[in-house]
């Protein structure tokens, strides 16, 4: 459609276990970027960090890729990639995952292009992610300013909010981020939860219940593997 631009959410981070938050930040970022009348998100890629970022209890990506494809079995335009965590040797800055992912679709276009009419446009990618991501580029010496300039001003960004945070005067108070205001979409989440992965992990290893915060089929496979610290319950051995 000729004025809309074809995008493909991507979101990085742990997923150490992906939760129903992860998941429904595409849902309400797609819903959002939709009515705009300027976007049409055609896919949702989920990228799992690599096992080296080395953050305190980072389970294996092995587990972690297993538990977010479980997670997206049901949806018909989300899934995972584990070019980020299983291809590569070690860990990528969230720049070089972009890229690859931007690559990729250049790639399959040139492949594909005597089916495509010339003057169909190259979907783009976007980091798709919460406020306290957008908000980690003021932590020093966490993110290359370079890399922090290319992520806005190359691939853009979409940002939900989250509660608590204030991203819009996030997004003023960092120079970067105001020159680039026209490549960030920053949205808000009204049907706000509490939902980390932090707080799953914290419950698991008390033996209380994450039922309706995870999916069933990842409550299944954590307790059936042992993970976070949960154990099998009597009554289901
Ligand atoms: N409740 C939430 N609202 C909005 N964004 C969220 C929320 N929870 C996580 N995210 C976003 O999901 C993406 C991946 O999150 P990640 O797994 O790294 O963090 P997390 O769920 O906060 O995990 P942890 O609690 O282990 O730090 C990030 O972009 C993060 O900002
Ligand atoms: O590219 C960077 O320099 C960079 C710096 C800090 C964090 N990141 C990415 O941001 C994500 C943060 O995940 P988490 O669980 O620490 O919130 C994860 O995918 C990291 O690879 C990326």
């Amino acid at each position: 459609m000729p004025g809309v631009t074809k995008i493909i959410l991507l979101a990085c981070g742990s997923f150490n276990p992906i939760t129903n938050m992860h998941l429904r930040l595409f849902e309400v970022a797609r819903d959002a970027l939709h009515a705009t009348g300027r976007y049409s998100v055609t896919e949702g890629i989920i990228s799992p960090v690599h096992d080296d970022y080395g953050k305190k209890g980072l389970l294996s990506s092995y587990h972690r890729n297993s538990m977010a494809k479980l997670a997206t079995e049901t949806s018909d335009w989300i899934r995972v990639d584990t070019w980020e965590s299983e291809i590569q040797t070690k860990w990528s800055p969230t720049v070089t995952v972009l890229r690859h992912h931007q690559n990729q679709i250049e790639c399959k276009r040139r492949r594909l292009d005597s089916n495509i009419r010339s003057e169909e446009e190259v979907a783009q990618i976007k980091l798709l992610c919460g406020a306290d991501l957008l908000e980690s580029f003021s932590v020093p010496d966490l993110w290359k300013e370079e890399d922090k300039e290319e992520i806005v001003s190359k691939f853009g960004i979409v940002c939900i909010t989250r509660s608590g945070s204030d991203a819009a005067k996030f997004v003023y108070e960092s120079d970067l981020l105001s020159t680039h205001s026209s490549k960030i979409e920053l949205i808000n989440e009204w049907i706000y939860n509490e939902i980390s992965a932090t707080k799953i992990r914290r419950a698991l290893a008390r033996g209380q219940s994450v039922k309706y915060l995870i999916p069933d089929a990842i409550i299944k496979y954590i307790k059936a593997n042992g993970l976070y610290g949960s154990s099998v319950p009597v009554m289901n051995k």
